[in-house]
C-alpha cells in the first residue's frame, strides 16, 4: 500500500471577491522546505478552480524570522512579526496583494495572533504596510504610488492610452468610453502592453466614470486572469481618477468592482488607502 501525501491545513478567503487559499505556516516548517519551483507547483494545484481549491493567489502566512535565509532579501529587513509570502495562481511570485493582505490579516485577527482596532505591520515584497481592521472593514495602506510614462493597452482592435501606476506592483489604468464597453470586453487573455514598459507583465484596470468621485473597473491580473476586484489595481485606479480630476487631496473616492465596492483616499501626505470586506469563508486541510 502506497503511503498516503501528508496533508497540511488550508482556509480559503476573499476581499470583494478577489479570492484565495492561505496556508498557515507560521513556524516555516510545513511549506519553507520546498524549493521555488515546488511551491510554485503546490500553488497552481491549490488555485485549480476544477481539481484544486480555487483561487486567484496564495497566502502562505509565516513569522518573518521564520523565513529560510534564502527568502530573507525578499523581507527587505521587515520589522513586522508576519510576512505575506504570496503567489499568483500560475506560480508566479507578486510585490504584493492589496486584498490579499488585507485577507491575511482577517486571519491573524480570527487566530487572535494580533489585536484589532490597532495597526498591525505586515511585511511584503514591496515593504512593510500598516493594516486597520475595524469590525467587517479592512483598511491597508498601500503607501506612495509612482505614477511613471504614459503608455497604452489594447484589447482586440481597440487601443486606449493609459495611466502607468507603480503600486509596488505594476499597473495600466485606461479609462473606456461607456458601461457597455466596459461589459463587452474581452479580458480572457492579457491585454496588449509595451513590453519594454512593462518587462514583467502588468496588471491592467479598464474604469468607466459612475458619478463624482465615484467609477467602476474590470481588471486583468498579471498571473491569475481576470479578477473580480484587484487591490493594488483600486490604489492606481484611485490615483489615474484623482489626477485626471485634478482632485484636491484628501481625495475619496468609491470603486465598483465586479466582487463589491471598495472605498478608497489618496491622503494628503501622499498615501493611498484601501478598505473593504475581507473574509475567511472555509478551513480544511488537503496534501494537493
Ligand atoms: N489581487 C492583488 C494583486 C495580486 C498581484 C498581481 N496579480 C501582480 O502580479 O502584480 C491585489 O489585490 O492587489
Amino acid at each position: 500500500m502506497g503511503q498516503a501525501a501528508s496533508d497540511y491545513p488550508f482556509l480559503k478567503g476573499h476581499g470583494t471577491e478577489n479570492d484565495f487559499v492561505l496556508l498557515p505556516d507560521l513556524e516555516g516548517d510545513t511549506h519553507g522546505g520546498l524549493s521555488e519551483d515546488e511551491m510554485a507547483e503546490r500553488v497552481r494545484r491549490l488555485c485549480d478552480r476544477r481539481a484544486g481549491i480555487g483561487g486567484d493567489g496564495v497566502l502562505r502566512v509565516v513569522r518573518t524570522s521564520r523565513m529560510r535565509p534564502a527568502e530573507l532579501v525578499a523581507t527587505q529587513g521587515s520589522r513586522s512579526e508576519w510576512f505575506m509570502d504570496y503567489r499568483n495562481a500560475d506560480g508566479s511570485i507578486a510585490e504584493m496583494c492589496g486584498n490579499g493582505i488585507r485577507v491575511f490579516v482577517r486571519y491573524l485577527v480570527d487566530e487572535g495572533l494580533v489585536t484589532p482596532g490597532l495597526p498591525i505591520d505586515v511585511g511584503t515584497r514591496d515593504g512593510n504596510k500598516t493594516l486597520l481592521v475595524e469590525g467587517d472593514r479592512v483598511t491597508v495602506d498601500l503607501g506612495i504610488p509612482q505614477v511613471l510614462t504614459a503608455t497604452s493597452v489594447s484589447i482586440g482592435d481597440r487601443t486606449w492610452s493609459a495611466t502607468n501606476v507603480d503600486m509596488g506592483n505594476p499597473h495600466a489604468v485606461a479609462f473606456v468610453d461607456d458601461e457597455e464597453t466596459l461589459a463587452g470586453l474581452d479580458l480572457t487573455r492579457p491585454p496588449g502592453h509595451d513590453e519594454a514598459t512593462y518587462p514583467h507583465g502588468v496588471n491592467v484596470e479598464l474604469v468607466v466614470r459612475r458619478g463624482e468621485r465615484h467609477v467602476a473597473m474590470r481588471v486583468h491580473e498579471r498571473g491569475s486572469g481576470e479578477t473580480r476586484s484587484c487591490g493594488t489595481g483600486a490604489g492606481a485606479v484611485l490615483v489615474a481618477a484623482a489626477q485626471a480630476d485634478n482632485a484636491p487631496r484628501p481625495a475619496t473616492y468609491q470603486l465598483d468592482v465586479p466582487g463589491g465596492t471598495l472605498s478608497l483616499t489618496w491622503t494628503e501626505d501622499d498615501h493611498v488607502l484601501l478598505t473593504g470586506p475581507a473574509v475567511i469563508v472555509a478551513t480544511g486541510r488537503t496534501s494537493l
